[in-house]
């Protein structure tokens, strides 16, 4: 993994942009968008969060003109009650489940680990309930542990109440995000081989082949730029500073994923 900023120097919206037409240009892109971070910014709530208008307008052209795949830690039911539905291909709770016109899977070896989940979550709320500020999401799939609005002496204690919970299940792991800790079945999955995925499965139902670019900004992410710097594909992070990445281009913030579409949707349209 190297910095972005050794890797393209490349800081303005404008100037990725031209880059990444540059690369696409000729092809068709199979657009894949982080939600949390990427398209709507981070906030303390996550039951808050919404896409704004600019960002749904942009998404609903997108999806118009390519395929575009909203690929996300949230269960594929929360991302639809936030992002207009309609040809928009999902995958939720990290590439477990899809869902999109005409396709539709669960992870069979996700769906066997649910008890396990049920057990790490009690086990969690049970060592977490007299400290302030931890939110547990129960996505089905996969649990998110959240920290943002737990004081930091008390961060320690929700770190180890998570890992207790994993070495009891066996069968479950740890995975780290933005003030949270993501825990997963033990299967061989994540981002990167749900973009495989869907691309292929596209692929096959269009008879086109497909350009993936990937916009992400945070750890699990770098699962589909590792993926998509394997194979053909552009990856972007977004971020507001340089740090250790696979992706290729920069963009600063979720505003600048929302211009980047619409220069996207002008030049390659
Ligand atoms: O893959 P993503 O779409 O980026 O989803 C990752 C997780 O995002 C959400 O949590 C994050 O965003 C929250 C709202 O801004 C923030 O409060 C939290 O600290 C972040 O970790 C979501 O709640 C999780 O379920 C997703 O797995």
């Amino acid at each position: 993994m190297t910095t972005i900023t050794e890797v393209t120097g490349l800081a303005s919206t404008r100037a990725v942009t031209a880059a990444v037409v540059d690369r696409l240009r000729g092809h068709t892109p199979f657009v894949c968008l982080d939600f949390d971070g990427t398209l709507a910014p981070i906030a303390n709530d996550p039951a808050t969060i919404e896409l704004s208008t600019r960002g749904r307008a942009a998404l609903i052209e997108l999806s118009h003109c390519f395929p575009v795949a909203i690929v996300s830690g949230r269960a594929i039911a929360d991302l639809k009650a936030r992002i207009p539905t309609e040809r928009l291909y999902f995958a939720g709770n990290h590439g477990l489940e899809i869902e999109g016109p005409g396709l539709t899977r669960r992870h069979a070896e996700a769906i066997a680990a649910r008890r396990e989940l049920q057990r790490a979550y009690s086990s969690i709320q049970h060592a977490t309930t007299d400290i302030e500020g931890v939110l547990i999401e129960d996505k089905g799939l996969t649990l998110s542990v959240h920290y943002r609005q737990t004081p930091e002496f008390a961060r320690l204690h929700v770190a180890r109440a998570v890992d207790r919970a994993v070495v009891e299940s066996q069968n479950l792991r740890k995975h780290h995000g933005k003030c949270v800790y993501e825990l997963r079945p033990a299967v061989d999955w994540h981002k990167g081989a749900a973009v495989e995925y869907l691309r292929s499965a596209i692929e096959r139902k269009t008879g086109t082949n497909l350009l993936p670019l990937y916009v992400g900004d945070d750890c699990t992410d770098e699962d589909a730029f590792a993926v998509l710097n394997q194979g053909r594909g552009v990856s972007i992070l977004v971020a507001d500073a340089a740090r250790p990445t696979a992706a290729e281009y920069l963009l600063p913030s979720p505003d600048a994923v929302h211009k980047f579409l619409e220069n996207l949707l002008d030049e390659l349209t």
